[in-house]
């Protein structure tokens, strides 16, 4: 430390480009370029107080005026003491709200979304902080983060508490928590989903990314409680030393909740839980899951059970999950945001399970680019194990050549599967061309996107909503 820490500091940052006089400079190493490079910069720029983590980035710095009188702080992490100022600096929102978050790979923006309308059906004022959109109760924040980063989440935890939302929901994705930007907030309920297959890019190993996702947990205090999948092997593996109160829910192992499945249809599911019956409005087995974990949350919320269930059953599922479009020659489109092996897996399955039997099933299917690319022939691979017709196309290529993501994908086509699988670089020929080839009652799967209404290619987000395009392309 470096000069007197009794200083009345303007904003907090972590971006030198948005320095101005008075502010703080949190100096974070990032993977594209190290924040302590910009550190002359912020000063410059009027920064009174800089916090880092590498003592010898102010060997650069210029000699004589003492680092430009700046404040001089260093910490062992940056990334978590920014996430420590952030909700300082917000005077400590997480803990003026009932704040529950959810990690997992799949399922967490579907447990947010119902549970937010869920709580709000119970008369609260409630916050969603989700991949599809921020809400402060009825008012819509659009978002660019499942979860926004530090300085963003407690503004917005701030804003949330200002305008008295109870209860707030929230995702807290695997890079946010490897990241540190929910490092300060304070839950009242932590819950983990699943972890399969995804994101192996930035945590490098399976391992690196269930202990990200553990963080979560490690982080909880005693009087949050700790609700975990048991069903999944590593539910418990989130409970281990948490200090908060263990609680699991479960389909097909002993759980604090259950729920058995009595009937899993195209239009919902039928479930069993506490002895009661109930038909929801989501279908999949995976979402006996999802529905699970969100009435064993709001029980633990302390709301009553009947009510719950009563509401949960006549509630919708979140935009781009298992979204259907029914066409003028009744052609089905389900579209679907599955976006990682055991997602599409799982939708695939489902529509296996829920069909007649006579129709076709077409797939059309595209990876991200600058993500995860060894999951590309593996979702390939599913896609034609279990379609009829498979049309491999862009997702998101962001800075990567759509062709080169393809050739990724076309390595995990069976050899017996290459007669049936088209490959259509342009996403909206793809869509066109499953169209043409689908006969009354056949299903076309359009996985990846979901609710997204873009389609990024070096760098710009240009238009494109699977779910528009299907439904002029169904009607005319
Ligand atoms: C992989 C990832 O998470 N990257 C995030 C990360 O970028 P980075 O590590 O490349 O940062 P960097 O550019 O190297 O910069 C390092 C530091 O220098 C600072 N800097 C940089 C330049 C400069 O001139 N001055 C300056 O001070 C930056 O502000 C930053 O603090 O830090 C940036 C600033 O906060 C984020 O915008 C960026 O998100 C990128 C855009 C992103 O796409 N993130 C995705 C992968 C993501 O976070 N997704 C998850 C959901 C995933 C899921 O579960 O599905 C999410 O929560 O949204
Ligand atoms: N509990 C679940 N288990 C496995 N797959 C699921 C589950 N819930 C949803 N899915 C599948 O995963 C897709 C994504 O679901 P959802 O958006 O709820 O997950 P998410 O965890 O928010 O994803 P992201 O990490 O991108 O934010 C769905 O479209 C569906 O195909
Ligand atoms: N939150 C996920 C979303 C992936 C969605 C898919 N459409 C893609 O672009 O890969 C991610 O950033 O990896
Ligand atoms: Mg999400």
């Amino acid at each position: 430390m470096q000069g007197a820490t009794d200083l009345v500091i303007n904003q907090v940052r972590f971006d030198s480009r948005k320095v101005q006089q008075g502010d703080v400079f949190v100096a974070v190493k990032g993977l594209q370029s190290d924040g302590h490079q910009f550190i002359s910069k912020a000063i410059e720029s009027g920064a009174v107080a800089i916090v880092l983590e590498e003592q010898n980035a102010l060997k650069t710095l210029p000699e004589g005026e003492g680092f430009g009188g700046a404040v001089i702080i260093k910490v062992q992490n940056s990334a978590a003491a920014l996430g420590m100022m952030a909700s300082n600096f917000y005077d400590n929102p997480s803990e003026k709200l009932k704040l529950v978050g959810i990690t997992g790979t799949n399922g967490k923006t579907t447990t947010v979304t119902l549970l937010y309308r869920l709580f709000r059906e119970l008369g609260y004022k409630v916050g969603l902080i989700s991949t599809i959109e921020n809400r402060i109760d009825e008012e819509v924040i659009p978002t660019n983060y499942t979860t926004p980063d530090a300085l963003e989440l407690n503004k917005l935890l701030a804003l949330m508490a200002e305008r008295k939302c109870t209860h707030v929901f929230m995702e807290v994705s695997s890079h946010a928590l490897a990241q540190h930007r929910v490092a300060g907030i304070k839950y009242s309920g932590a819950m983990f989903s699943n972890i399969t297959h995804d994101h192996l890019d930035f945590h490098k190993t399976f391992a690196e990314y269930l202990k990200a996702k553990k963080m979560f947990f490690d982080n909880l205090e005693e009087n949050a409680f700790a609700l975990v999948n048991k069903d999944d092997k590593n539910g418990l593996v989130m409970l281990q030393n948490c200090k908060g109160k263990h609680h699991t829910f479960a389909l097909n192992s002993m759980a604090d909740f259950k729920a058995k499945i009595i009937a899993n249809t195209f239009e919902g599911l039928e479930l069993e839980i506490d002895n009661q019956r109930v038909w929801f409005k989501l279908s999949g087995s995976f979402n006996a899951y999802n529905l699970l974990g969100i009435y064993a949350a709001a029980v633990l919320l302390g709301e009553e059970k009947s009510k719950v269930l009563e509401i949960l059953s006549n509630i919708e599922p979140a935009a781009g999950r298992f979204d259907k479009v029914i066409g003028k020659n009744k052609v089905f489109a389900i579209i679907d945001y599955a976006h990682t092996p055991d997602a599409l897996k799982n939708v695939l399955e489902n529509i296996q399970k829920t069909r007649t039997g006579k129709e076709k099933v077409i797939t059309v299917v595209g990876c991200g680019g600058n993500r995860d690319a060894t999951k590309r022939p593996i979702m390939a691979k599913i896609a034609c194990e279990l379609s009829d017709k498979v049309i491999l196309t862009s997702d998101n290529p962001r800075f990567e050549e759509p062709e080169a993501i393809l050739e990724d994908m076309k390595k995990g086509v069976p050899q017996d599967a290459e007669d049936k699988t088209l490959v259509m670089t342009d996403r909206k020929e793809a869509l066109a061309e499953a169209v043409k080839m689908a006969q009354p009652n056949d299903i076309i799967l359009v996985a990846g996107k979901g609710h997204e209404n873009y389609q990024e290619i070096k760098g710009i987000k240009y238009p494109f909503d699977d779910k528009k395009i299907m439904s002029e392309l169904l009607e005319s």
